[in-house]
């Protein structure tokens, strides 16, 4: 099965690259752009192209990401079992509403569940919702937000809803795995730990090559 894997940045790119030996063919990676209109645009684009000779079977999106401190610490990995756009919608005066309580389109898309747990089992990965933001979270009033709207957040990040679209509009599963960079809250740049959760990442992916291999594709 062709498997396309979207980062944001070059150096996620590169961290899952660095995974994989010469033995693998079939991962495609590909660093699209930071927030979810790149990761739309890059993964339609890539998606678009594979259909006319060899589609792809799985979209994985990855990188770094934000973690909620209750469960997901620095360097850890959180694996999704739900992919939600956390501020598409309206501010009202009784507060946020997302775009499906106003009639439109999706704020969540689900990973095949039989994945997630062969991921979050080959790697050590927590399973939660991750969450997809426009804005990085800098304040601990919006950590706790979030966090009272979704009870299973487990990280943030800006890209994971955007491949998700883009994979849904294909009908090509999706899946998206987190290394925690930093702690969701108050803007702390001196306490982001990039270069260890490029490590996590690396880690990550050497384990997923058996686990991609031996999915069938069915959600069981
Ligand atoms: O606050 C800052 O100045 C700052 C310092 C370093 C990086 C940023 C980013 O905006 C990184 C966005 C980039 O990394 C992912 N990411 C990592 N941590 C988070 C987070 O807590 N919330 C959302 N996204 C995060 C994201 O997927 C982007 O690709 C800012």
């Amino acid at each position: 099965m062709r498997v396309l894997v979207v980062t944001a940045v070059p150096a996620e790119r590169d961290a899952v690259t660095r995974a994989f030996g010469p033995d693998v063919r079939d991962v495609d990676v590909v660093a699209a752009g930071v927030g979810p209109a790149a990761a739309a645009a890059g993964t339609a684009t890539a998606l678009a192209l594979a259909s006319a000779t060899r589609p792809y079977g799985l979209v994985i999106s990855t990188g770094i990401g934000g973690g909620f401190a209750q469960v997901a610490p620095l360097a850890s990995l959180v694996v999704a079992d739900a992919i939600v756009a956390a501020d598409l919608g309206a501010e009202t005066p009784d507060g946020y509403l997302p775009v499906t309580a106003l009639g439109f389109g999706t704020v969540e898309h689900v990973p095949p569940a039989a994945l997630v747990r062969a991921v979050a089992d080959a790697t050590g990965a927590v399973t939660g919702t991750v969450l997809t933001v426009s804005t990085v979270t800098g304040s601990a009033a919006r950590a706790a937000e979030l966090r009272a709207r979704h009870a299973y957040a487990a990280a943030e990040a800006m890209e994971g809803f955007g491949v998700a679209e883009a994979a849904a509009r294909h009908g090509v599963p999706v899946l998206e795995i987190r290394a925690v960079s930093n702690a969701v809250g108050p803007r702390d740049r001196a306490a982001w730990r990039i270069g260890q959760a490029l490590e996590a990442l690396t880690g990550a992916f050497g384990k997923l090559v058996p686990v991609l291999r031996g999915w069938d594709g069915n959600d069981r």
